[in-house]
């Protein structure tokens, strides 16, 4: 029997539920994660489809990735959201998706892509009006998680004033924010400027 609280296995599951009804879960596609007190993480189970998460599909890992029950296989992609936690100590809960949007984008852009002059902007710290921009950053995919974690962490040294999420090229997109609520509307945000930049670029090409 788990020692996840049933809150955070429940944040979990609804994330997958609302991502699935957006249809940026595809397959088995994405994964969820929140911070729980201790240095632990609980975070979905490798393979599973993210808009049916069955109530054991949440486990835990310490900061490292490390599971506590060695039998049970996290998210392939653990390592990035360790990261994440590691990285930001107010960061509560992270998601990943493979949106069209975020997919299609991350491959025609370069190291990142400017969103800018969006009402939504205002999702984002210390961005009060959509006279702003931020620069998502875009990293390569690899399937070494560990080296795309060691790339993201040498990109946010380099730029301490990144936004809290980056696209991986042909692959999805990150968010975090400090817990769920949070994280879930960031990501919202963030979709709804990638599918505006993906229509205008179609528009206007
Ligand atoms: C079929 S999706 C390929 C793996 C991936 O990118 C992903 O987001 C889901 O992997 P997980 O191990 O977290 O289920
Ligand atoms: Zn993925």
């Amino acid at each position: 029997m788990s020692d996840i609280p049933h809150t955070a296995i429940e944040a979990i599951r609804a994330a997958g539920r609302r991502m699935d009804s957006l249809g940026w879960v595809p397959a088995t596609a994405g994964n969820i994660s929140v911070r729980l007190p201790g240095d632990r993480v609980a975070i979905t189970r490798s393979g599973f489809h993210k808009g049916f998460i069955p109530e054991d599909g949440v486990m835990a890992v310490d900061l490292d990735g490390r599971p506590e029950d060695g039998s049970l296989r996290p998210s392939a992609e653990t390592g990035l959201h360790c990261g994440i936690y590691r990285r930001f100590p107010k960061a509560g809960a992270a998601l990943h998706g493979h949106s069209v949007p975020a997919t299609v984008l991350s491959r025609l852009a370069g190291n990142s892509i400017s969103l800018a002059g969006y009402e939504l902007l205002k999702a984002f710290p210390g961005l009060p009006t959509h006279e702003a921009a931020i620069q998502l950053p875009i990293f390569d995919n690899d399937q070494d998680i560990r080296r795309l974690q060691t790339r993201v962490t040498q990109a946010w040294d380099a730029a301490p004033d990144a936004p809290p999420g980056y696209l991986i090229r042909g692959h999805g997109l990150y968010v975090w924010a400090d817990d769920m609520p949070g994280a879930i509307m960031r990501l919202e945000a963030l979709e709804f400027m990638l599918a505006c930049e993906l229509e205008t670029r179609r528009l206007r090409p």
